[in-house]
């Protein structure tokens, strides 16, 4: 017998980015603070305190629920400044219970022990992370290869893990919308303008449109807009070598304060993989077909146009579902008036898209995250609208890094919902403050909490 004394990680933390690095944090912190401890011995995947009954502190922090142990002589101490260490850095999620107060802690033992045993086996991708000399070296991710029925693309020389920068580059040129023989001409004295190797990089790059305006065709075929729904578009040495998949593993996007155009990895990819992006603009597979034919004269064989036709119904049902979704949200009116409703149709949004793009839908997660944020905050609910802008920040910062404009916005309306020009624009019906902010959930709980579903 005796009592249980410890924390717990409450909600527990994810295997994203932004959880992954200050779990990182906290474990060199306490890495630091017990080198010269011969109690604490630093195991493969884990730390093991030898005192009390041995608490653990897994390498990996998605792993963690609790830290703890049966109070012995010398255990105190520890058990104290591990949980000093991590109320630093994870705030009011560490969550510290005390058995002699009669305080027990947030999960179940059977969760906890299940935890306990995930601590020896190391995720796959994490294996490849940290052993890839490339990565470490700073060699070139990717290489530009011929690959069949593409002409050129991107192929990984590494495992490449999720919301690595893979390219960020300053386009050659920009242009705007005007007529094609106007086009022509403006991009012809552009390229004079340029250097020997840049003029090259230019008409180096392939023509779907040749004929009488070949810059114009270059230009149509590989720029990608400067921002979203921008007219102006910019070509580049190397980003426009990178080939369409409706299931992209990457994201492209224009940072408009640094002026440069940025690829991120959203999901891992395996070396030797391609590195793809989207072109289309969303739909079932036979409107992205067609666009995709009309506007870049290619037939998409990529891995979410040749499902098994069963899959693909599927498929098509869900990207319907996200238009019509989507659709739904941006109605003003029904945010104002019955904002419970545009909130459901964000979480049942946001569950579509995990489904169709297998968890890994890239911007679309923060951009509807957002629209989430700005349905509570227009109803003063300070508490969602920090959760949600947190959310949209972690899924930004592994779409465009931290450097993004839309990145650091997410997470200063984190900090501070009510500087959004919104804020109790429709009512205050909702109204909370961040410190209502739920702390002792299961994270099915917090889930139902976040977007306010009935039980
Ligand atoms: C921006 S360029 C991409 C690089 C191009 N593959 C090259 O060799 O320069 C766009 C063109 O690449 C080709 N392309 C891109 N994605 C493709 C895909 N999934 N399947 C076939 N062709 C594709 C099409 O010809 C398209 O017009």
């Amino acid at each position: 017998m005796g009592v249980d004394v410890g924390f717990d990680m409450v909600p527990r933390l994810s295997n994203g980015i932004v959880d992954r690095h200050n779990w990182d944090r906290f474990i060199n912190f306490i890495k630091e603070c017990y080198k010269d401890d011969d109690q604490v011995e630093i195991k493969p995947n884990y730390f093991l305190f030898k005192v009390g009954e041995h608490p653990m502190l897994p390498f990996e922090g998605h792993k963690f629920l609790r830290f703890s142990s049966k109070i012995t002589w010398n255990i105190g101490s520890y058990i104290d400044r591990v949980t000093s260490i991590a109320r630093a850095h994870f705030g009011s999620r560490v969550r510290v219970w005390d058995e002699s107060a009669y305080q027990s802690g947030h999960y179940d033992w059977h969760e906890v022990h299940e935890s306990l045993r995930s601590y020896e086996q190391t995720d796959e991708a994490e294996i490849h992370d940290s052993t890839d000399p490339r990565k470490e070296l700073g060699l070139p991710l990717f290489e530009i290869k011929d690959i069949p029925g593409k002409g050129k693309g991107l192929i990984a020389l590494s495992n490449i893990p999720q919301g690595t920068r893979i390219l960020c580059e300053k386009p050659i040129l920009t242009a705007g919308p005007m007529p094609p023989d106007a086009l022509d001409r403006v991009l012809a004295g552009k390229l004079k303008a340029l250097s020997k190797v840049e003029q090259r990089q230019f008409l180096s790059l392939h023509n779907n449109h040749p004929g009488k305006y070949p810059f114009r065709g270059i230009f149509k075929t590989n720029a990608l807009p400067c921002g979203p729904g921008s007219s102006v578009g910019g070509v580049y040495p190397m980003s426009c070598f990178i080939n369409h998949s409706c299931l992209p593993n990457s994201h492209n996007n224009w940072n408009a304060a640094a002026e440069h155009e940025t690829t991120h990895a959203i999901r891992p990819i395996k070396i030797g993989e391609e590195v793809t992006i989207s072109y289309d603009r969303g739909g079932p597979s036979t409107v992205r077909q067609d666009f995709l034919k009309k506007a870049f004269g290619f037939h998409c064989n990529c891995s979410g146009c040749t499902l098994p036709p069963s899959e693909l119904q599927a498929s098509d049902t869900r990207r319907l579902l996200i238009q019509d979704l989507d659709n739904s949200i941006g109605d003003l009116d029904r945010m104002a008036t019955s904002p419970e409703k545009s909130l459901e149709d964000c979480r049942l949004l946001l569950q579509a898209l995990k489904d169709e793009f297998n968890g890994y839908a890239g911007a679309s997660i923060a951009r509807f995250y957002y629209d989430a944020f700005q349905i509570s905050i227009a109803h003063g609910d300070q508490a969602r609208a920090s959760v949600f802008a947190e959310r949209a920040y972690e899924a930004r910062v592994i779409c465009e890094g931290e450097d993004s404009p839309s990145t650091q916005r997410a997470h200063s309306l984190a900090l501070r919902p009510p500087d959004h020009f919104s804020f109790g624009l429709y009512s205050m019906k909702w109204k909370t403050t961040r410190e209502d902010i739920p702390k002792a959930l299961t994270t099915a709980q917090f889930e139902k909490w976040l977007f306010r579903e009935q039980s």
